[in-house]
């Protein structure tokens, strides 16, 4: 089967990714996810300065899935900007370079600097970046998203894709989607990391992470029905030309499925690529082909968005 994607110009053989913010900080950890079968790279979101991030243990693997409060830990954005610029040079177009500044101004800045590079790739603001002091954070805060989608494409002209929080109540589905679809982006990536989880041990009556007292982001089998509702519920209010990354409790070719035919374009896999490492890209294409022989599907077109209600 067939299961390659394009998004605007750029192709990718098939549509599995891993999700910024695991295995992705050094380049050496994306080089291994470029030597994978994965479909392509998602750098870890990026500030200007280099970061240590939060104390640890920062994340821990969950029954189901995930819990962590990172801080973004990155090596700054020259660092991530240089690897996405040598491997377009080196012919490499499958790289998505993740940004998530402190403030507005600061992600501004960084799209100035990729405006002005050779940068010609997927550029993902990661909108669960931090707002001013004791407001929600931007994607939660709908005036904070206008004013940053205004602000960058008064200058910048290329494929950007927005990273989102998940929703829950449908009025924010419209009232988002009618804000998005004011503006020429590449995609959406839904959905990030349900925010401020929280989980307990029992022997030791603790937290399981140092950081917020032990509040953290949830991935993982909890996030797959939120994640597939996000999508679908993009997928139905977007103009068709912003394309969708679905993202969130994917650990299988059926999990992979799913998120296409509620209408995924390309999909990331974050909490289970954590333990599993790059042989899970194979794995999951693999199951993901396997599936699509048995429903006699010849490409990700013959059945992406196509749920159908009861
Ligand atoms: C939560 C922020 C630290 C503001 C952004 C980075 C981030 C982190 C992180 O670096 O803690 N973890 C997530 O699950 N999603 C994210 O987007």
């Amino acid at each position: 089967s067939n299961l390659q994607v394009s998004i605007n110009d750029i192709n990718f053989n098939n549509p599995v990714l891993n999700a910024a913010g695991v295995r992705c900080q050094s380049t050496t950890e994306l080089d291994a996810i470029l030597a994978s079968t994965a479909g392509g790279a998602v750098t870890k979101s990026a500030t200007l300065q280099p970061r240590n991030g939060n104390e640890t243990p920062r994340m821990q693997s969950l029954p189901f899935g995930s819990i962590n409060s990172m801080g973004l830990p990155n090596y700054g954005f020259d660092y991530y900007l240089d690897y996405v610029i040598n491997q377009q040079i080196a012919g490499n177009q499958n790289l998505i370079l993740s940004i998530a500044g402190l403030s507005i101004a600061e992600n501004l800045t960084m799209l100035r600097q990729i405006q002005a590079s050779d940068y010609q790739g997927l550029v993902e603001l990661n909108l669960s970046c931090p707002n001013v002091a004791g407001k929600s954070q931007v994607g939660y805060d709908f005036e904070a998203v206008a004013d940053i989608l205004a602000a960058a494409f008064t200058f910048f002209d290329g494929h950007l894709g927005l990273k989102l929080p998940p929703y829950f109540d449908l009025n924010q589905f419209d009232e988002l989607s009618a804000i998005l679809n004011q503006y020429p982006l590449t995609y959406v990536n839904s959905i990030n990391s349900i925010g401020n989880g929280l989980a307990v041990d029992l022997d030791t009556e603790t937290v399981v992470i140092k950081p917020k007292a032990g509040f953290g982001g949830i991935g993982g089998d909890y996030v797959k029905p939120t994640a597939l509702a996000n999508i679908r519920a993009f997928r139905l209010r977007l103009n068709p030309a912003i394309k969708i990354i679905g993202t969130g409790g994917i650990s299988s070719g059926q999990d992979v499925f799913e998120h296409i035919l509620c209408g995924a374009d390309l999909v990331q896999i974050g909490t289970a690529f954590g333990p599993e490492g790059t042989p899970i890209f194979e794995r999951v294409t693999d199951e993901l082909e396997t599936i699509m022989v048995a429903k006699g599907y010849r490409s990700l077109a013959d059945f992406r968005g196509k749920l159908k209600i009861i």
